[in-house]
């Protein structure tokens, strides 16, 4: 007989899985980086503060009601504020994905880039599953202000830089926040080899053509 998981179960399993794929294929290592998701009821699961993303349990992720009180599981993540920021400014957003991912945090480090979209259209797909990427100023983590200063670049971008620190994105699920992530930091290790390259991205009507997709 074919059990019927719950939409909470679904999503606890998801969290752990996706959390295990992106540490296996080193998109964030050691404790570093956090994940939440919404559930349809409003209420949030988010990973426990000092996690692996490697080796999380589903039954431990912390639970918030719609309101944002910690309700069940170990300690949230120091980043539950800014979780929720995102939820607040994007309300089609189902999930939220941070890491310390390599290559996207070299370019938060980056001085004199454009700070409202830091990277360029460099293929269709970059242009699809992220668009623009803004920077947000440098805080410590954990910072209320933080939280913050992401709501505010989260009204026009559901993907954002935190400088000296690493990306946060949203998505209307899981995957789609995931597979979002994943490019942005493909594109930044793009960027990167291509520096001092003469290069050609996307016309600016090439990427607005795309983002309407
Ligand atoms: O960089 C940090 O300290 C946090 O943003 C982080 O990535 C991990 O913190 P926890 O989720 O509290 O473990
Ligand atoms: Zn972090």
């Amino acid at each position: 007989m074919t059990a019927i998981l719950s939409e909470e179960t679904r999503l606890r399993d998801e969290i752990a899985g996706v959390g295990r794929s992106l540490f296996d294929r080193l998109f964030t290592f050691g404790s570093t980086g956090n994940i939440s998701a919404r559930l349809s009821s409003g209420e949030m699961l988010m990973t426990p503060t000092n996690a692996s993303l490697g080796a999380l349990d589903p039954g431990r992720l912390s639970k918030f009601s719609a309101e944002g009180v910690h309700l069940s599981g170990d300690k949230p993540t120091k980043e539950a504020f800014l979780h929720q920021c995102m939820y607040c400014e994007r309300q089609d957003a189902g999930a939220v994905v941070h890491l310390h991912s390599t290559h996207a945090v070299a370019v938060s480090i980056i001085e004199g880039l454009d700070e409202a979209d830091l990277l360029p259209p460099l293929t269709a797909y970059y242009a699809m599953r992220v668009g623009r990427l803004p920077l947000v100023p440098y805080y410590p983590p954990g910072d209320a202000a933080l939280a913050g200063a992401v709501a505010e670049k989260a009204r026009d971008s559901h993907a954002v830089l935190l400088a000296n620190h690493g990306p946060v994105v949203a998505g209307a699920t899981l995957r789609e926040a995931q597979y979002a992530t994943e490019e942005l930091e493909e594109t930044a290790k793009l960027f990167l080899m291509l520096r001092g390259e003469r290069i050609r991205p996307l016309t600016a009507e090439q990427r607005d053509a795309l983002a309407r997709k």
